[in-house]
């Protein structure tokens, strides 16, 4: 459905904020992962046509988007990072506003999207009332008036408290049916449960593409539990990557990443998809050292 090839978008001289992305997508729910900076704004804003590559191309459906963009716009739902809902307009008021501008005239499917949203018992509060996870749920109703079959969402969980992430995440993971989701964050665990597959960034790069049972298979054996005492606890740190680390009845109870048994008494532990990113990338460090 979309393929990115090759894309690079320049700022100035100096910063490559996206350099040489190469893409294929189909539908499913793509988790962009990467950290403050790495690139996935910009990226997302290409796709949704708000900003040209300086070089490389996106194909929407084997056309060039940059060449023909209403083709995708018109197929297209977006939730930027910083969307903003109007204060002074209700939630219906404020659906109404955004149906109108995209030329949807079915009010049978504003009430609709406000109950998938779980926003209906409160249509007709004011906006500047909402919570943060409110507003963003508001904003996904509003990316899905047009019914799109590309749904970009950045950084839709930031801020949220842990209730309305998941109740986020859930809503999230349930439109993926039938429709090709690109949802950005730097929280791994955000989409571990819905992700079908990964994009990872790292300074503008994508540094892997790949669905979350290879990065946890690949993870096997890389991962432990372990209790060793205060005492020892230093001079192991040293030794291994510490994942995770509670002080519990004199011991320390531990998550490691390490490639083979780090320490007499450990065990191998399921990974979470955090953990296995971390043990891969510390393994790449280390190759690389
Ligand atoms: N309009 C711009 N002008 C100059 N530099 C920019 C611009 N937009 C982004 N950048 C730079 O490009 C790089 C990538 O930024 P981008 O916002 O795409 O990253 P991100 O992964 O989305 O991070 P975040 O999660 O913080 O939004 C950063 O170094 C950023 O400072």
């Amino acid at each position: 459905m979309l393929e990115l090839r090759g894309v690079t978008k320049h700022f100035g001289k100096d910063v490559k904020a996206v350099d040489d992305v190469t893409l294929s997508l189909g539908q499913g729910v793509v988790g962009l992962i990467g950290h403050n900076g790495a690139g996935k704004s910009t990226l997302m804003g290409m796709i949704a046509t708000l900003a040209r590559p300086t070089s490389g191309q996106i194909l929407f459906d084997g056309a060039d988007i940059a060449r023909s963009p209403d083709a995708i716009r018109k197929r297209l739902g977006y939730l930027p990072q910083d969307f903003g809902v109007y204060p002074n307009l209700s939630a219906l008021e404020f659906m109404q506003y955004f149906a109108a501008l995209k030329g949807v005239r079915d009010p049978a499917r504003i009430r609709r999207l406000l109950e998938l949203v779980n926003l209906h018992d409160q249509a007709d509060r004011p906006a500047a009332s909402f919570s943060g996870g409110m507003r963003r749920r508001l904003g996904i109703a509003q990316a899905l008036l047009n019914d799109p079959d590309i749904l970009v969402v950045d950084e839709p969980t930031a801020g949220l408290d842990p209730e309305e992430r998941l109740r986020f995440r859930n809503l999230l993971g349930e439109l993926g049916y039938g429709k090709l989701v690109i949802l950005s964050t730097h929280i791994v665990s955000d989409v571990e449960s819905i992700a079908t597959e990964l994009a990872i960034m790292r300074a503008g790069r994508l540094v892997a593409h790949e669905t979350p049972d290879t990065i946890l298979r690949r993870a096997r054996g890389q991962v432990w539990t372990a209790s060793v005492t205060e005492a020892d606890y230093p001079a192991l740190r040293e030794r291994v990557h510490v994942l995770q680390a509670q002080r519990q009845d004199g011991r320390m109870q531990l998550r490691i990443a390490h490639p083979e048994l780090p320490c007499l008494g450990a065990r191998e532990a399921e990974p979470t998809l955090e953990e296995a990113l971390m043990a891969q990338r510390y393994a790449a460090q280390e190759k690389a050292a």
